[in-house]
């Protein structure tokens, strides 16, 4: 296939507030420099990435590029899956991010600076990683995305669903998220909520939000799913039951630090099968990107994606495997991916 050894990249003009245009320029020259010569179009409106994933792949392209935030990877991963050209595994991915939030690249070590990004292209550790498959309403219609890392409900989509109304009313600015979140914690209610786990009914209370994680990072590095590994064939399930504004001040830390388990209305589960419905209805955001309602299912397709990532990440990866073959704790439904492939 005349195009297999060629990249193409997806170039988000308006990702991290118009960084994606502005700095493309850099970015190509630095690709440039690595002998990376891509072919690549900007998206001109939303979901735009999705059909140039498409046509990427339709026109021969196995390797991508996806220059953007987590709303770009999400698209371009929606896009593979669209396309039936080959497998989904056939085809790499690699981001480079101007994105505002970049929480997908936390997970992988992928780094925020082009050069470094630029060398993981080039030095091609791939990972395979489980995508989520998503089923929502909107407009009373049911609807179906996949999920490249972590997906909001709840407290969570309020604040997205904020977020995203500021800024498509121009506002901009680093604190818009914070701001958006501070309000949200004013204003969001819990409300009733059911979640069923591999068909066990594991919560049936009043829940303030659900996280639910392929990758670890979301809302621009927060770790609601801390623990979640992106290849073990499980979704990390955490719920956080009735918060009031105070208490969420209070304990807003933990969403960073990493321990969010020790609050005490917290609770983690796992499994390949999610089923959340609530009284009343509330909103799902995935990869930053506000879908629809309630009810919802959620269900693991195993180490779809080829994804670019560090050395670090292979690295720790490694380790971390070794430690559990060697504690004889293996709670993943499969074992590691290989170590290292070039690509
Ligand atoms: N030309 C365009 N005009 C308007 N919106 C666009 C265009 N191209 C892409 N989009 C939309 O831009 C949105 C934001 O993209 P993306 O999430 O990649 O950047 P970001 O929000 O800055 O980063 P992050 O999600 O990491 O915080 C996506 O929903 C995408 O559909």
């Amino acid at each position: 296939m005349e195009n297999a050894d060629k990249w193409f990249a997806i170039v988000n003009p308006v990702a991290g507030s118009g960084r994606g245009l502005a700095d493309w320029p850099q970015i190509s020259k630095l690709l440039r420099d690595n002998h990376i010569v891509p072919e690549y179009a900007f998206t001109e409106r939303k979901y735009h990435a999705i059909e140039l994933a498409v046509e990427a792949v339709n026109n021969g392209f196995r390797k991508l590029i996806v220059v953007g935030g987590d709303g770009t990877i999400h698209e371009a991963v929606n896009g593979l899956f669209i396309q039936k050209a080959v497998p989904t595994q056939d085809v790499l991915l690699s981001v480079i991010a101007v994105g505002t939030g970049n929480d997908w690249i936390r997970m992988f070590g992928i780094p925020r600076k082009y050069s470094e990004a630029i060398r993981a292209i080039v030095e091609g550790h791939s990972f395979l990683q489980d995508v989520g498959m998503i089923s929502y309403y909107q407009s009373s219609y049911r609807q179906t995305r996949y999920m490249a890392n972590v997906a909001g409900v709840g407290f969570d989509a309020a604040v997205n669903r904020r977020y995203n109304h500021l800024k498509e009313e121009g506002k901009r600015g680093k604190w818009l998220y914070l701001w958006s979140t501070l309000k949200a914690i004013m204003r969001y209610n819990s409300t009733g909520v059911k979640v069923y786990v591999d068909d066990q009914l594991v919560v049936n209370d009043l829940v303030y939000s659900a996280t639910i994680g392929i990758g670890k990072y979301n809302g621009g590095g927060m770790l609601q799913t801390p623990d979640a590994v992106a290849d073990d064939g499980l979704f990390d399930l955490t719920v956080i039951r009735r918060m009031n504004p105070l208490q969420v001040l209070y304990n807003f830390k933990v969403l960073f630090n990493g321990r969010i388990y020790r609050l005490h209305s917290t609770s983690l589960n796992r499994g390949r099968k999610i089923h959340i419905e609530s009284s009343p209805e509330i909103a799902i955001e995935v990869d930053g990107e506000a879908l629809g309602y309630s009810p919802f299912e959620f269900e693991v397709i195993d180490r779809a994606v080829r994804v670019v990532v560090s050395e670090k990440f292979m690295r720790e990866e490694a380790a971390r495997l070794q430690a559990v073959s060697a504690a004889g704790t293996e709670t993943s439904l499969q074992t590691g991916n290989t170590p290292t492939v070039r690509s």
